[in-house]
């Protein structure tokens, strides 16, 4: 399987998902700018991914002996709406003040959130049935993790549980997650998949030939809202309007139980992500555009919520549940 994060004692090896599929090569980040850097153009990617990568640059600043608050701020204005990222950093931050490893701290969170992953697969692909059809968005695979991924890992759970599944990727405007990302890892895996562009989810929804959608999350608020890829809210729409049943698979580290939606910032990304393709410009000079990076869609479009503790209606009194016992701060 793919290792999009690797550490390396004095270093972080990040896959340059900029370059996929084309090139597999390695980004190296020898400080914590680096990481910023990594993190704001999308070299690592995906709210679980830019946690652990966040969690490795407080150790870079740690081992360079740098400013450790210095850090976290650089770190922490990166991409404002996984709420992983938070999380990630707030763990390291707390560790550092309470006298802990930054390294092991970031290291305890990598394993964690990959053995989390993997319960999410483990318990998710009990959704999927024999010869489904299954639409994801943009990439919520190993590339988004660290490893199995948490859409991505439900699908291959079911994949290698033996289940006949193909799966559906949308290329993903502007920056192509599904085309270039998801279907580079499940073609690496020998599982079934095929690109669309987005507009044509609607049209194989209404032929017939999804079955199943199953995405990932940036963040999920109390009541259930949830903040993924742009494009998430439009399928989830589709998907109601031809009653396909709309999983979301996410591990607790997605979760906000503090934050309203006033609260949450939608990350708006350089306009010449959607006036580019591939340095060559589409739309006309003088033209601007609109690229808001994420939407929201209410609980009420969302079947469910996969997590590694089981699989929940979007309702707050499950996802409270979903803490119980757990000391658990998210900002
Ligand atoms: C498993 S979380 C993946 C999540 O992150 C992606 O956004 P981006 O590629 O901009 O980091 C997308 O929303 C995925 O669902």
């Amino acid at each position: 399987m793919l290792e999009p994060i690797v550490w390396e004692e004095d270093r972080l090896s990040l896959i340059d998902q900029r370059k996929l599929p084309n090139k597999l090569e390695y980004f190296i980040c020898k400080d914590y700018r680096d990481v910023a850097y990594a993190i704001k153009e999308m070299v690592v990617r995906g709210a679980p991914a830019i946690g652990i990568a966040a969690a490795y640059g407080m150790a870079l600043a740690e081992i360079n002996n740098e400013n450790i608050e210095e850090a976290y701020k650089t770190l922490k204005n990166t991409r404002p709406t996984a709420v992983n990222l938070f999380w990630a950093l707030n763990r390291c931050l707390k560790a550092y003040k309470e006298g802990k490893s930054i390294v092991e701290e970031a290291k305890r969170i990598q394993r964690e959130e990959e053995e989390v992953c993997k319960r999410i697969g483990e318990i998710g692909e009990k959704i999927v049935d024999d010869g489904d059809t299954i639409l994801t968005h943009c990439n919520a695979g190993a590339l988004a993790t660290s490893k199995y991924g948490t859409a991505l890992s439900v699908i291959r759970f079911a994949h290698y549980s033996g289940k006949r599944i193909r799966v559906i990727a949308d290329e993903t405007r502007p920056r192509l997650q599904g085309a270039k990302l998801t279907a580079f890892e499940l073609n690496y895996e020998g599982i079934p998949v095929k690109v669309i562009v987005d507009s044509s989810a609607g049209f194989l929804m209404q032929r017939g030939e999804i079955n199943k959608v199953i995405v990932g999350a940036d963040r999920i608020l109390r009541d259930g809202t949830t903040y993924n890829k742009i494009g998430t809210y439009s399928l989830a729409i589709l998907a109601k309007y031809h009653n396909i049943p709309f999983y979301v698979a996410a591990p607790l580290s997605t979760f906000d139980l503090e934050s309203s939606e006033e609260d949450v910032k939608i990350e708006e990304r350089d306009e010449r992500e959607v006036a580019y393709i591939e340095n060559i410009r589409i739309v006309p000079e003088g033209v601007s555009c609109i690229n808001y990076a994420f939407d929201k869609t209410p609980a009420e479009l969302i079947t469910g919520i996969i997590t590694e503790k089981g699989i929940i209606k979007p309702k707050e009194e499950e996802i409270i549940k979903l803490f119980k016992g757990i000391k658990w701060k998210s900002q």
